[in-house]
């Protein structure tokens, strides 16, 4: 019999970590001489960690929507195309950290009645810091995805642990392991794992019934969790295109002022004080910038992903950074 073609899947919650650890997967394959595809998903219309992944790796793109509940039907046939159009050797689906990972386990697994394909496993990358501060205060629609996040992941990365102490990781690794009793937890700084041992770990994909009868769990959560997919189009995402060039402090002062409810930024800006192009990246109240030289044509933009957030309001701040609008009236004054 041909041999079924291996997919992948990374979960976890935005900003987590899923396209640093991409990278290193890509590049682990690449050095074994294998020719590994990607499926990648956000919630903005455009693919910024796209940007990230060598040109040369085939890639499908399913932007402005979670594959999740917005386009899940559509995932089995980009998966099915790429396959065909690409013959890759491994596929690896990077979902938007705001899906329900069950259900990108069931277009998978509705693609293999048809497809020589076998999903391998589900890894789930985990923001440290993140997850624990969510644990402590244990409420809202974050927490919850996360948690079902982490219950059906086959291995679990525990990510960002540089920003934790380690009585804290100690503290949140009984939780991961009360969440998942069979995944192999794995912690890392930047996703630095040896690919070998992490796709070694993989043991399969739990399912929800796996998941929902672990001992340790309260009905009221698991009630919760199955929500979770329905309800998570709370979820937003603005899209800004920029026409001018911004100063690079107010912009990073304006980052660093997000509103709470905006948990993850990203974008390609040009300033007008530094000469080259920067990608920022912004994570549970961390801001990152790297100079970057996009390939091919690739416009000023920033993507805000939260919940609640008023777009008009940041729209309008970036236009004010752009001066495309009037200062403020309060600004005027001061000046005369
Ligand atoms: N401090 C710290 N930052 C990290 C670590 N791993 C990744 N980052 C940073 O966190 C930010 C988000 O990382 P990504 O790999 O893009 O996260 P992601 O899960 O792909 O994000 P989305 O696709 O938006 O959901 C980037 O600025 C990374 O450089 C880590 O271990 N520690």
């Amino acid at each position: 019999m041909e041999q079924s073609l291996p997919v992948y899947i990374l979960s976890g919650f935005l900003g987590s970590g899923k396209t640093t650890l991409l990278q290193r997967l890509l590049e682990h394959w690449k050095t074994q001489g294998l020719r590994p595809a990607v499926i990648m998903n956000e919630l903005g219309e455009v693919n910024l960690d796209g940007l990230l992944v060598e040109q040369s790796v085939p890639m499908a793109e399913m932007l402005g929507g979670c594959i999740c509940c917005t386009s899940r039907g559509d995932l089995s046939t980009e998966l099915t195309t790429l396959v065909k159009k690409e013959s890759p050797d491994v596929v690896v689906i990077e979902a938007t950290g705001a899906a329900n990972p069950l259900e990108i386990v069931d277009a998978v697994t509705e693609t293999s009645l048809y497809q020589q394909v076998e999903l391998k496993g589900l890894i789930t990358v985990v923001d440290a810091a993140h997850l624990l501060e969510l644990y402590r205060s244990q409420q809202g629609a974050t927490y919850r995805l996360m948690q079902e996040q982490i219950r059906c992941a086959s291995v679990l990365i525990l990510n960002k642990t540089d920003r934790i102490s380690a009585e804290e990781a100690e503290e949140i690794t009984v939780v991961l392991r009360k969440w998942n009793a069979y995944a192999e937890i794995m912690p890392a700084v930047r996703c630095e794992l040896e690919p070998e041992a992490l796709l070694g770990n993989i043991g399969g994909v739990y399912s929800e019934e796996r998941g929902v009868t672990e001992e340790n769990e309260h009905s009221e959560q698991d009630g919760d969790a199955r929500q979770m997919h329905a309800s998570h189009d709370h979820v937003m995402a603005y899209t800004h295109y920029f026409k001018n060039p911004v100063n690079s402090e107010a912009f990073e002062r304006f980052v660093k002022e997000l509103p709470r409810d905006v948990y993850r930024a990203k974008g390609i800006v040009s300033f007008n004080d530094t000469s080259s192009r920067f990608l920022f990246q912004y994570a549970y109240r961390e801001a990152d910038f790297m100079k970057i030289t996009p390939q091919g044509e690739v416009p000023d933009v920033a993507v805000f992903i939260g919940e609640h957030f008023s777009s008009s309001e940041l729209r309008t701040e970036l236009l004010r950074l752009e001066k495309r609008l009037l200062a403020r009236p309060a600004a005027v004054k001061r000046s005369l």
